[in-house]
């Protein structure tokens, strides 16, 4: 289920461009299989599958892992004009009108909340306001954020959990945009980050077991990189006895499972 969005105003620092906002069940990690309200914030600060932005609409990607959200932020490809500007008070409306409890009492709430992009915490303003609406109305809130950007203290206070996507070798993105070792060192510190690894091959296993060492990360898990679900299933085979060997948590990406690429599910 997805809201139509329509009109472009302009954006104020209290306002975000909305890509999309819908009703699904979490397909990743530490929650997946439970129901939750989606919002996906436009913007990213890194290029995955191109080493920096692409100028024109048919550049190739590079990388093996290519961004599977390019329309937030690949200005070459995708209009980005038409997303609407919101306020955290928007958003936050828009997301208990998409609650099928709020119109039929007698139905369970939903009680988590994902906030994706793009990278959500170039926003970190209006993703600090969801996140005390979130806690004000006990429901949990989760970022996914490629853990480059440092979280506020604001932020980790309010509850958040991060669900960090820390990006290797094969997104193509060189390697002092992608990994800051401040914010990760941070992220680790809140005890609210989990560490989550879009994996292809392995090279990137390799890579995984180096970061883990070297900052410390406690709670891994593994994600098969694909966007259909023969490639889903295929990765998640071979990356199973990995993960068990080396102490990590694997998960599937069931919206792709059930979905495919399909947007906003
Ligand atoms: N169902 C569903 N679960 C998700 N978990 C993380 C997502 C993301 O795109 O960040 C995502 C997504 O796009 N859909
Ligand atoms: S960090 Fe995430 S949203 Fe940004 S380019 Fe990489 S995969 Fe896409
Ligand atoms: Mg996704």
């Amino acid at each position: 289920m997805s809201t139509t969005i329509t009109a472009t105003t302009s954006r104020t620092s209290t306002q975000v461009a909305v890509a999309d906002l819908f009703y699904s069940f979490q397909g990743e990690g530490a929650n997946l299989g439970r129901r939750a309200l989606f919002v996906r914030l436009l913007r990213c600060n890194l290029t995955c599958g191109y080493p920096g932005m692409p100028r024109t609409a048919d550049a190739a990607a590079v990388g093996a892992m290519v961004c599977d959200t390019e329309y937030t932020w690949n200005t070459a490809k995708h209009d980005l004009q038409a997303a609407p500007a919101m306020s955290a008070a928007e958003i936050w409306d828009d997301l208990v009108r998409l609650d099928p409890a709020t119109g039929n009492p007698g139905l369970a709430p939903v009680d988590l909340i994902v906030v994706s992009g793009g990278e959500p915490l170039l926003h970190r303003g209006i993703v600090t306001d969801l996140a005390r609406r979130a806690s004000a109305s006990g429901k949990a809130l989760e970022i996914e954020t490629n853990a480059t950007m440092a979280p506020s203290a604001a932020l980790i206070a309010a509850g958040a959990r991060f669900n960090a996507g820390l990006k290797l070798a094969s997104s193509a993105v060189p390697y002092g945009k992608r990994i800051k070792p401040q914010v990760i060192t941070q992220l680790q510190a809140s005890g609210q980050a989990r560490w989550k690894f879009v994996v292809t091959g392995p090279d990137d296993v390799r890579e995984i077991a180096d970061l883990q060492q070297e900052f410390g990360l406690t709670e891994v898990w593994l994600s098969p990189e694909g966007a259909s679900v023969d490639v889903v299933i295929s990765r998640m085979r071979w990356l199973a006895d990995v993960a068990l060997t080396h102490g990590w948590n694997l998960t599937t990406r069931q919206h792709v499972l059930i979905w495919g690429d399909e947007r906003g599910r």
